[in-house]
């Protein structure tokens, strides 16, 4: 049998670290194949050769049976593989129309034929978009049809989607799958990355797990347990959460009045009690976003202000607020979570600088030391506290941000979708680091797209139009909490 796409026996090192050891993936033409594995498994690695990113140290790439193009012949690659990234690789400050053609301009580019061609390409793909939008502004969602128009546009039978799902709300990853089922009919081939198992069940007919740099299992999706899968991702028998009781104090640790954000929510006020855990909800318009990032300080409120154990940072100054006691997780970990260069160890550490040294100056061993501790504790898979955190896996990067946001016993803690990216079992790990803050005496604040993050929470705000509509106590079913923040049941 030929296969649409095969990467055999690949082998990839970065220094000590082998990322993939003999692992490879075969999809066979017209078939959407799941790639799964916890973080730091070499998911991404692989995506990085198939798509000639990177060469491997050993193995080999073919496409259709035919070996993979010369590295430099990036025409070649284009026209075989796209991707489309969690991160977004259009350019904001282009328009779409800038964007999907400028690449291929000759030395005199045609404005008017540029932007005619870009609205035909968009209405080939059914993309509603206006082509002469600044990519900047584009949602998640429209940004990723934009992307998936350009790659098919190059002619490529063949799209990896690598985590598209993390930063969408339920009803935009139905409208995803439903263009994927789409596509799949017009025969395009796709390798479909998530750490979210009902999705493969949902859209994919084959997965392959990779487990500590290596393929440990491909199956066709029908007839394959739930737990088996869990338990070829992560090497044991399959886990579960369960939210831990328990009766939230007196003490009031973050306090908002009257809070109203032009465009984003209005008129909001709530209050978070230490030992308790508040979930916020909602559809993408909702304003639960906004709202937990003016919260935390990110945000200058139009009205209204926050207290945060007992002070008033300044608005809109996120120090002020971790200097008050608040522990953060924000949104976009590539902007306002993590510096690439530094290491795990100084990321980790960076709002404890001021106490773990005299005179600004911070002892290096008190620093990996206090890191090592939160790396055993949020299983983060490094090399050690001194490797840069840009070289970990996203799902890792993900966890440093979380070590700083509890390295310094927050009294009150915002979160942000805490378990985007990360696997099933690491998960585990961040729901039960966020229960160990509280059950020390922080409140927290937990903004989820994810029902089962939403359930460590002792009540659960939903928001629907920059409102909060209904406070939920524990104890719901999903189908009840959906309803609420879909708006369909108030
Ligand atoms: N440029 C690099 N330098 C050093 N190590 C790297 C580099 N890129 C990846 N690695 C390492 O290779 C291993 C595999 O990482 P990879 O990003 O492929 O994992 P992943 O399965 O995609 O994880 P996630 O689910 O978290 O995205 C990790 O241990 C990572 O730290």
């Amino acid at each position: 049998m030929i296969y649409h796409v095969e990467a055999l026996n690949v082998v990839k090192r970065f220094g000590p670290t082998t990322a993939l050891d003999h692992a490879g993936i075969t999809i066979a033409e017209g078939e959407t194949h799941a790639l799964v594995g916890r973080n730091g498994a070499g998911k991404s690695t692989l995506v990085s050769i198939l798509t000639g990113l990177q060469r491997p140290d050993g193995g080999e790439v073919r496409f259709a049976g035919r070996p993979a193009p010369a590295l430099a012949d990036r025409d070649a690659w284009r026209r075989r593989v796209a991707c489309v990234y969690q991160k977004s690789t259009i350019i904001p400050a282009l328009t779409v129309a800038e964007n999907l053609f400028l690449n291929r301009q000759g030395r005199w580019i045609d404005w008017r034929g540029l932007r005619a061609r870009a609205r035909d390409l968009l209405a080939t793909y059914e993309v509603d978009v206006d082509a002469e939008t600044l990519a900047g502004d584009l949602g998640v969602e429209q940004r990723q049809l934009v992307e998936i128009a350009r790659a098919l546009s190059f002619g490529a039978t063949f799209i990896i989607l690598d985590e598209p799902t993390a930063r969408l709300d339920g009803p935009a990853i139905e409208r995803l799958f439903t263009r994927m089922r789409a596509l799949r009919e017009q025969g395009v081939t796709m390798m479909y990355i998530s750490h979210h198992l009902d999705e493969v069940y949902e859209i994919c007919q084959s997965v392959t797990v990779f487990r500590d740099a290596r393929q440990v299992m491909t199956r066709p999706v029908a007839g394959l347990p739930h737990d088996e899968l869990v338990s070829a991702m992560t090497g044991e028998a399959a886990v579960h959460y369960e939210a831990r009781p328990r009766t939230p104090g007196q003490n009031i640790v973050i306090k908002a009045e009257n809070l109203s954000l032009s465009g984003r929510f209005h008129d909001v006020g709530l209050t978070v009690r230490s030992g308790e855990v508040v979930g916020l909800a909602g559809s993408a318009s909702s304003g639960k976003v906004g709202l937990a990032e003016t919260l935390a300080g990110l945000r200058r409120p139009d009205t209204g202000r926050v207290e945060v154990n007992g002070s008033h940072p300044r608005s809109g100054d996120v120090p002020a607020f971790l200097a008050a006691g608040l522990g953060f997780v924000p949104e976009d970990r590539h902007r306002e979570g993590f510096v690439p260069l530094l290491s795990v160890a100084e990321n980790a550490t960076v709002p404890i600088a001021r106490r773990l040294g005299r005179f600004g100056t911070v002892s290096p061993a008190r620093r990996r030391a206090e890191a090592a501790h939160l790396i055993r504790t949020l299983d983060i898979k490094t090399e050690g506290p001194d490797q840069p955190v840009g070289d970990l896996s996203g799902g890792n990067a993900q966890k440093v941000v979380f070590a700083r946001a509890l390295v310094d016993d927050p009294k009150a803690l915002v979160v942000i979708n805490p378990t985007a990216g990360v696997d099933v079992k690491s998960k585990l790990a961040l729901l039960g680091a966020v229960e160990d803050a509280v059950e020390r005496g922080a409140g927290a604040v937990v903004v989820s797209d994810e029902l089962d993050d939403l359930r460590i929470c002792d009540r659960v705000l939903v928001m629907y139009h920059g409102r909060i509509v209904r406070d939920v106590p524990r104890g719901w079913t999903d189908h009840e909490l959906v309803a609420v923040m879909e708006g369909i049941e108030q």
